[in-house]
């Protein structure tokens, strides 16, 4: 099992438009259209499966809420940050 990160760690591996929300880091993702958005999602799920390690996604009107935390280990991991970063690669 991986260690969870300290706050601090947490604040300084935040990658770009990620925000840290209890045992969660997320960020919204914006697009033109809809089905920009929900092809998106399909891009991160395909990421996530690579990785096994997979999101909570919410898909909204030209917009895709991406949520990461560590269920295993009830918080956030390196594995989350480094999911987040993967996910910012894919725009
Ligand atoms: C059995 C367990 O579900 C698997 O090891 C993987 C699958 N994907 C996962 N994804 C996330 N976000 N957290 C996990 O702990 C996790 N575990």
């Amino acid at each position: 099992m991986a260690d969870l990160l300290s706050d601090d760690e947490i604040q300084a591996r935040l990658p770009d438009g990620w925000e840290r929300v209890g045992d969660e880091i997320l960020r919204v993702f914006e697009f033109d259209d809809y089905l920009e958005g929900v092809a998106f999602a399909t891009e991160v799920g395909e990421l996530a499966e690579e990785e096994f390690h997979h999101p909570t996604m919410k898909i909204g009107y030209e917009e895709v809420e991406v949520r990461f935390t560590s269920h295993e280990e009830g918080g956030i991991t390196d594995a989350d940050v480094d999911m987040a970063e993967l996910t910012n690669d894919l725009r």
